[in-house]
């Protein structure tokens, strides 16, 4: 099967061209010229590299006429919630832009059976009430970041463009996921980093951190990656589905069992840039229609996720 991953040098594009790979695919995957390329250096002989700014129709249209391709998971994305602070418009065009031109290519080029999966992310509930957790589809979307925003119009886009024109579109929320090559920027791998730069005696033994008290739903990359190829082999088209454990970590909790794996005696310390204009208290998954629809679970531990990605971290600072 020819697959394309629009965003194939990032995170979760990387792990999912591995995956794909492994079961045989044909795998095409778009870069931008300042994308770094260090996540996929091991596969690269084995995957077809397309140039494209999924900001310029003129460039998406050609590679969607080039590649043809039978599936497309469209991850590329601005994905950093502080960064759609500093630079809102940046992050809507980006993610919103990108994926209206995506879709008017594949309608241009009448790829009517062509499969798309779009990340949309569990930050697009926001504002959630205890009483509405965990979260199904069903819950009000009331996003409190520019970067929530975006993605409820990424997912409404899906929405409208499956009943419109009849586009094969599967619409994913993935809650928080972690795992080795994640950003440093996000909060895990970012405490692993510290504690691996700290070890080494990089920097002093201080981990700086933000607000501890926002509760997540961690997956590991490995079963998001796993869940997307699930939710295009049986999802229905035009179907949203929530991806999550199902179980939540308070964010000081998740860091005192990161601190357990490490012998380096280190103090935790609040840093006001690292709070945020507001934060998305609880964000906990409820996947039932999701499992049900696909047999999906997870079947990495938390403690696994965390463990690797701290080896990851210890490799390269
Ligand atoms: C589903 C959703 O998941 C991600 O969005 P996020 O939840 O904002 O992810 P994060 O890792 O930046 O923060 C998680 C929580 O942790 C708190 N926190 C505390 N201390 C630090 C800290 O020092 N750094 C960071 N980054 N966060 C911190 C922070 O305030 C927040 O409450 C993206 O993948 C997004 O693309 C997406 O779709």
């Amino acid at each position: 099967m020819k697959v394309l991953i629009t965003g194939v040098t990032g995170f979760v594009g990387s792990h999912l061209a591995e995956y794909l790979l492994a079961k045989g695919d044909e795998v095409y995957g778009t870069y931008r010229v300042r994308s770094r390329m260090d996540h996929i250096q091991p596969i690269l002989s084995k995957i077809h590299l397309m140039e494209c700014e999924l900001k310029d129709p003129v460039s998406v249209q050609q590679l969607i006429e080039q590649v043809k391709p039978d599936r497309i998971y469209h991850l590329a994305a601005q994905s950093f919630v502080p960064t759609s602070w500093n630079s809102p418009q940046d992050t809507m065009v980006n993610n919103i832009v990108g994926e209206l031109n995506l879709f008017e290519a594949v309608r241009k080029q009448g790829l009517l059976n062509c499969r798309i999966q779009i990340a949309c992310s569990s930050e697009e509930y926001g504002m959630v009430y205890p009483e509405e957790t965990p979260i199904h589809e069903e819950n009000p979307l009331r996003p409190l970041s520019p970067y929530g925003v975006s993605k409820v119009a990424q997912d409404l886009l899906g929405y409208q463009y499956h009943e419109s024109y009849g586009l094969h579109i599967v619409r994913t929320r993935t809650f928080n996921h972690e795992g080795p090559r994640r950003g440093e920027a996000f909060v895990l791998s970012n405490f692993a980093k510290q504690i691996g730069e700290i070890e080494k005696g990089l920097k002093p033994p201080v981990l700086h951190v933000g607000n501890l008290d926002a509760v997540r739903d961690f997956t590991d990359v490995r079963d998001v990656v796993r869940a997307y190829t699930l939710a295009l082999d049986h999802g229905t088209p035009g179907e949203v589905y929530n991806i999550g454990t199902g179980t939540t970590w308070r964010i000081g909790d998740a860091l005192d069992e990161l601190l357990k794996l490490t012998d380096t005696k280190i103090e935790v310390r609040q840093d006001p840039a690292r709070m945020r204009p507001s934060d998305v208290m609880i964000l906990h998954c409820d996947a039932t229609r999701f499992m049900s629809k696909t047999g999906w679970r997870p079947e990495v531990p938390f403690h696994k996720t965390l463990q690797d990605m701290l080896d990851y971290w210890r490799d390269r600072v």
